[in-house]
């Protein structure tokens, strides 16, 4: 029998999303989530052909490794079981990869050092990436484990972009430069987006704004990204879920020296306490729209904020890529909330951008346009999967491809 099935692990600080695939017509077996992951409230939501309209089961799971045990059970339970002959290889979502990691790469202990290496500059990400690929080790010890990094996407970006104006014999002593990350969403996204415009991705320069929980902005010009709005770590950039984005720097000295904070405490407050969550409260933008139909004045200076700096990046990129063709905006937010593309793109007519109410408004599943008829830039709503793309990735690495 040839093995055509990858399992895709995208493992948070708090959840672990699965998928598992079939290679030869790239259709999806079973995708799950497990939430809440160390709470007494965590949450499995398993869905497949076998499971109907899915199950859902609440429960403490404790660790990482008890939510893979339990995402197992839930593949078996379907006939889908980790110990199947058809599975070719577990593919695996690696947040920061360094430098050096530019291609999808079969996992060793070389790798797994170095993933561990990157550590401090991927705190919430890169040990929960870690202990995913470590149970899956033991649970098919056999099969290769593939890591693809979200890094990856970003290494062509040129020196300009990716250092500091720091002393360059500091940065070089402690690696210190722009990274950038969900370089696997920005490629597909990019990618996806020419599609939709019916040409070549060498052929079209697209801004993609990929807005979750964590957000970035990417320019990528014809197919290569030549800047990125995150930096060293995930904390750069945009307005995020929990986590603030640009500042000046010297409000982390203000905060030790005046505040009497530590480095750690710091880092909690910027990473998990600040973005929407730290301005109203709600790092759901569902929940900050609602607010904001009440009157929420709170909320509507979180969103008014949220706005200013993505605006200001779209801004930028335009300046970075000169030629623009497209804006494409993805994740949860971006592909959910109709009111923060308006919003984004709101004035930014003399840019060539706009929306068109109706087409904005519409609820659609795939690539759609959103800008208006005959516009100069192109504005889409392009729905990513991270998860497709790494499963792609991993089999063309090690699948049967004969
Ligand atoms: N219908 C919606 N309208 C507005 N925002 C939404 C909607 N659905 C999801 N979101 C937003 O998407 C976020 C999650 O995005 P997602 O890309 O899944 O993030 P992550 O992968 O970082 O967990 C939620 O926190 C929420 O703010
Ligand atoms: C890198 C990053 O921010 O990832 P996520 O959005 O999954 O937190
Ligand atoms: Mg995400």
């Amino acid at each position: 029998m040839t093995a055509t099935r990858v399992l895709v692990l995208n493992s948070g600080s708090s959840s672990v999303k699965y998928q598992l695939l079939d290679m030869r017509d790239s259709s999806r077996l079973a995708t799950g989530l497990v939430e809440r992951i160390g709470e007494q409230t965590s949450r499995v939501r398993h869905t497949s052909a076998a499971a109907g309209d899915g199950r859902e089961r609440t429960g403490p799971i404790a660790d990482h490794d008890a939510a893979l045990k339990a995402m197992a059970e839930e593949l078996a339970a379907d006939g889908l079981g980790l110990d199947s002959p058809e599975l070719a290889a577990i593919g695996h979502r690696v947040v920061h990869g360094g430098k050096y990691f530019t291609e999808p790469t079969v996992i060793d202990d070389t790798v797994l050092s170095e993933i561990e290496r990157l550590i401090p500059v991927a705190p919430l990400h890169n040990p929960a990436n870690l202990t995913g690929i470590r149970t899956a080790m033991t649970l098919r010890p056999d099969l290769p484990q593939v890591a693809v990094f979200d890094t990856a996407f970003h290494t062509t970006m040129p020196e300009s972009a990716a250092r500091y104006a720091i002393d360059v014999a500091t940065a070089d002593a402690h690696r210190i430069r722009r990274y950038g990350f969900h370089g696997t969403s920005h490629a597909y996204v990019s990618r996806e987006t020419a599609r939709l415009l019916g040409r070549a991705p060498e052929e079209v320069n697209v801004i993609v704004l990929h807005l979750g929980n964590g957000a970035s902005a990417s320019a990528v010009r014809a197919g290569r990204c030549v800047d990125t709005s995150m930096g060293l770590t995930p904390l750069e950039g945009l307005v995020m879920g929990t986590r603030s984005g640009d500042m000046d720097p010297a409000v982390i000295f203000h905060l030790m020296r005046v505040g009497g904070m530590s480095a750690d405490e710091i880092d909690t407050l910027l990473n998990k306490k600040s973005g929407l969550i730290g301005l109203c409260g709600d790092n759901d933008m569902r929940e900050i729209r609602r607010r904001i139909d009440e009157g929420d004045e709170q909320a509507k200076l979180a969103f008014d904020i949220y706005i200013h700096r993505l605006k200001k990046y779209i801004g930028a990129y335009c300046a970075v890529l000169g030629q623009v063709d497209a804006v494409a905006f993805t994740a949860g937010v971006g592909e959910n909330s109709a009111e923060v593309r308006a919003a984004a793109v709101a004035g930014l007519e003399p840019l060539g951008l706009a929306v068109d109410a109706e087409r904005n408004a519409v609820r659609g599943e795939g690539p759609r346009l959103i800008s208006p008829e005959g516009a100069r830039v192109a504005v889409a709503v392009v729905p990513t999967d991270e998860e497709m793309e790494i499963a792609t990735q991993t089999y063309a690495l090690v699948g049967n491809n004969d």
